[in-house]
């Protein structure tokens, strides 16, 4: 039976073949090859310092429907840095979250800091398309890909300068992440079969992930408390959509969220 993930991705294959027959792949080169070089996101997680928190503009999803409008994607995005985001993830995904390049885009002439192009990356031809609108992360979700296509989309975002963000859920698609050399490890608590999220996972596996790896918590973040769970799990970035596009004030909530990592990590309640 098909899954959510397996109908993500059969939109996603679609709206590709029309994106491709509008831009051929000659052409995505060339823009992916003049577009300024990538910011070096897998140092600016891996910094000594507080947790680093990867903010996101999420209108909305399968798991919740709608979430947000978000008229103005970079003025959020602008809201998140000032509230010391380490990097923004930009759905682009449309059918089910709503998002576009044009999104990234904007948020890209906003912003300084690294940019994630959040979206369900199958083929080459996206790699280049992230990278041509100022995608400095992309992610990789393992479930989504055999062996060769994570080695190779990993290999291709290496040569493009980019961070990949590989994404696993459980211990064997770990191994498989660790295998491939990742850099950057995020633990998605959302089953993408099911849509639940199990908070608990992060800490599952994050054993499983050494120690010089950047460990990014995804998914179900509800607020200051739950960073907080994660820094003591041993988080060092946290992905967070949905509570920072439905509470409101998204500077401060970032502030709150950073300051809560901090005490977690000293040991304060
Ligand atoms: O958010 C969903 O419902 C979803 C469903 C299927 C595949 C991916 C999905 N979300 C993408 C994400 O990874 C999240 O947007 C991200 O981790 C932030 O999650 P949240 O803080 O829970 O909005």
């Amino acid at each position: 039976m098909a899954t959510v993930l397996d109908d993500i991705i059969s939109g996603v294959r679609e709206d590709l073949k029309t994106r491709m027959r509008a831009i051929g792949p000659v052409q995505i080169i060339e823009q992916a090859a003049a577009a300024p070089a990538a910011l070096d996101a897998a140092a600016m997680l891996a910094a000594p310092g507080p947790v680093k928190i990867i903010s996101e503009v999420k209108r909305k999803s399968p798991s919740k429907g709608e979430l947000a409008t978000i008229p103005d994607p970079a003025e959020l995005a602008g809201s998140y840095e000032a509230g010391g985001a380490t990097a923004i993830s930009v759905l682009t995904e449309q059918r089910r979250f709503g998002g576009s390049l044009d999104d990234l885009d904007a948020v890209r002439e906003r912003v300084r800091i690294p940019l994630l192009r959040k979206d369900f990356m199958v083929s080459e031809y996206q790699m280049f398309e992230a990278r041509a609108h100022g995608a400095d992360i992309i992610l990789l979700i393992v479930a989504a890909l055999d062996d060769r296509q994570l080695h190779d989309l990993f290999q291709q975002s290496a040569d493009l300068g980019m961070t990949a963000l590989v994404e696993v859920h459980d211990e064997h698609e770990t191994e498989r992440a660790v295998e491939l050399g990742a850099r950057v490890i995020g633990v998605n608590a959302r089953n993408l079969k099911t849509l639940e999220v199990h908070r608990e996972m992060f800490g599952k596996l994050a054993h499983l992930i050494p120690d010089d790896c950047v460990k990014v918590a995804e998914s179900g973040i509800r607020g200051p408390e739950d960073i907080a769970y994660y820094v003591s799990q041993g988080a060092d970035a946290a992905l967070v959509g949905e509570a920072l596009v439905t509470g409101g004030e998204p500077s401060q909530a970032v502030r709150t969220m950073i300051e809560a990592g901090a005490r977690a990590r000293q040991g304060v309640a």
